[in-house]
């Protein structure tokens, strides 16, 4: 039986990356799918330069760059076409390094990623095989997989992760109950690949159309992709609604047939769950397996990419032994805490922006329009998308509350070399000190000091962040969360010795890097 210490079960965009962060961590991973090869059209349309950090991580940025592009605006029109609400990018200088907001095309950039993978010795995929079962005991798990040949093996792993998509077969098999938060609605998606005739015809920033008549999204992708989210009326067949002819009728008013091809059109019911846990013993639910959510901001593939950004590096530390026992217990159950919360928070955000974009009722829909525009004194302001994102609590993060903790730690660029900060010194542990930051004595074995007084930061960015959060150190986790937040030696001092404290013996076998 092939033994290894991490088994994925799916490899679409969340198992792909866990199978990338875990073997390049140097451990042994197994991922098997079902489906051989992927997806040809796209269902993801949007990511983030957070996202964009972690394929810096892997290190497909510049196979995957080509195909990206940065999201035009979103502008919210009300019931009588005026501009309601507006979504941007926050402005440059780009805080993580990358366009805050990207559209992109998911097969190529899929594809990447799984040739990055295919280079890791240590990683083996089996693709066209399916999971059929999975047990546990104390010391491991054993995953069924009936292989392409239909001929049924085992894999022996020490923890398990169900990146296996919103029907997941190992969640049901766990029984792990799905919490309901309560906003689902049957929907069209449909994707056009726009020909020179039609795009002369369409906005060019993206538009939510809130109106009570019949609430719809356009997104401007990459290229000539343009996607409308079209929401079907009480009575309306989803069924009818999704063939060629019915779907050509629904984007009558801004395209005929001779202005582009339909690419892909489904009609489905949009939902908001969470799984009420995602730890079971020694196997972990991530992206659709664990959480669905709306799609007005585009955050599904960006919320599993989270989820096994979070996981990955804890599943490194206990399966190196850098954290031990009820540590890293703890340390291992601070993934759903996190994420759950995380997932919980973004999701009612989510509805939140739903919620002004599903109004049906045609007074409640102009009075939403009349109390958003007197909200602004008449003028829209700009909100930055990132800005919605909710930060990381509970979980392993200092106790001691601070603006700054559990929010995504900016990446500058370093004056020396010129490079990423990732690049420059890695993705582990770092207690990154603004310039003029007196440094703490006496910082743990394991952990990284960029002292940006010695390697200045070209662009201000984390100079700004440390105003904005009136801190001058920030103790940052390898998944580029904020841990805690120092002002001062001593403040700093005592963050650094109470994370000592949560990681009693041993301490991280990583070599300290300064930069
Ligand atoms: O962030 C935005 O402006 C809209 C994001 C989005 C992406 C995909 C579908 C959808 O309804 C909205």
């Amino acid at each position: 039986m092939k033994q290894v210490d991490v088994a994925i079960v799916g490899f679409g965009p969340s198992g792909v990356v866990a199978a990338g962060l875990l073997g390049q961590a140097g451990l042994q991973v197994y991922a098997c799918d079902r489906q051989v090869g992927v997806y040809e059209i796209p269902r993801a349309i949007s990511l983030d330069h957070e996202i964009m950090r972690v394929f810096q991580q892997l290190g497909v940025i510049d196979a995957i760059q080509p195909y990206t592009e940065a999201f035009t605006p979103s502008e919210f029109y009300g019931v009588d076409g005026q501009m309601i609400r507006r979504m941007t990018m926050v402005a440059p200088p780009f805080p993580q390094g990358y366009t805050p907001s990207l559209v992109f095309s998911q097969p190529p950039v899929e594809r990447a990623l799984r040739e990055r993978v295919q280079r890791l010795p240590n990683v083996r995929v089996e693709l066209g095989a399916e999971a059929t079962g999975v047990q546990q005991d104390a010391q491991g798990a054993t995953l069924q997989v009936r292989g392409a040949d239909g001929v049924q093996h085992a894999v022996r792993a020490k923890y398990v992760i169900a990146c296996d998509g919103g029907s997941s077969f190992v969640r049901m098999q766990l029984d792990l109950p799905l919490e309901d938060l309560d906003f689902d609605e049957p929907w069209l998606v449909v994707d056009v690949l726009v020909n020179e005739r039609g795009l002369a015809k369409l906005p060019k920033v993206s538009v939510q159309y809130c109106e009570p008549e019949r609430p719809c999204t356009l997104v401007i992708g990459p290229k000539n992709h343009r996607r409308w989210e079209i929401s079907l009326k009480p009575g309306e067949d989803p069924k009818q609604a999704a063939t060629p002819e019915q779907t050509w009728k629904l984007l009558s008013r801004w395209l005929t047939p001779d202005d582009g091809e339909l690419w892909r059109q489904a009609s489905y019911r949009f939902h908001a769950l969470v799984a009420a846990r995602w730890r079971e013993g020694r196997v972990f639910l991530a992206g659709d397996a664990a959480h669905m959510q709306p799609p007005f901001l585009g955050q599904g593939m960006c919320q599993g990419i989270r989820d096994v950004a979070n996981l990955s590096w804890k599943l490194a530390a206990v399966l190196k032994g850098e954290v031990q026992g009820a540590a890293a217990e703890s340390l291992l159950d601070s993934y759903g805490t996190e994420r759950k919360a995380h997932v919980r928070e973004l999701t009612s955000r989510i509805k939140g922006v739903g919620a002004v974009i599903c109004v049906r009722d045609e007074a409640q829909a102009r009075a939403r329009d009349a109390k958003l525009l007197a909200d602004c004194g008449g003028v829209v302001k700009d909100t930055p998308r990132q800005d919605i994102l909710p930060r990381l609590e509970g979980g392993c993060l200092a106790p001691r509350d601070t603006t700054g903790r559990g929010t995504l730690f900016p990446q500058p660029r370093l004056a020396a070399s010129g490079a990423l900060m990732d690049h420059a010194v890695g993705g582990g542990w770092r207690l990154v000190l603004a310039a003029g930051a007196d440094a703490p004595a006496d910082v743990p074995q394991g952990i990284a000091v960029v002292a940006l007084q010695r390697t200045p930061e070209t662009e201000g960015v984390v100079a700004r962040w440390m105003q904005k959060h009136g801190c001058d150190a920030a103790l940052v986790r390898p998944d580029h969360y904020v841990y805690g937040t120092g002002l001062g030696r001593v403040d700093t001092q005592e963050l650094l010795a109470e994370w000592r404290q949560r990681w009693p013996a041993p301490a991280p076998q990583r070599e300290t890097a300064t930069a």
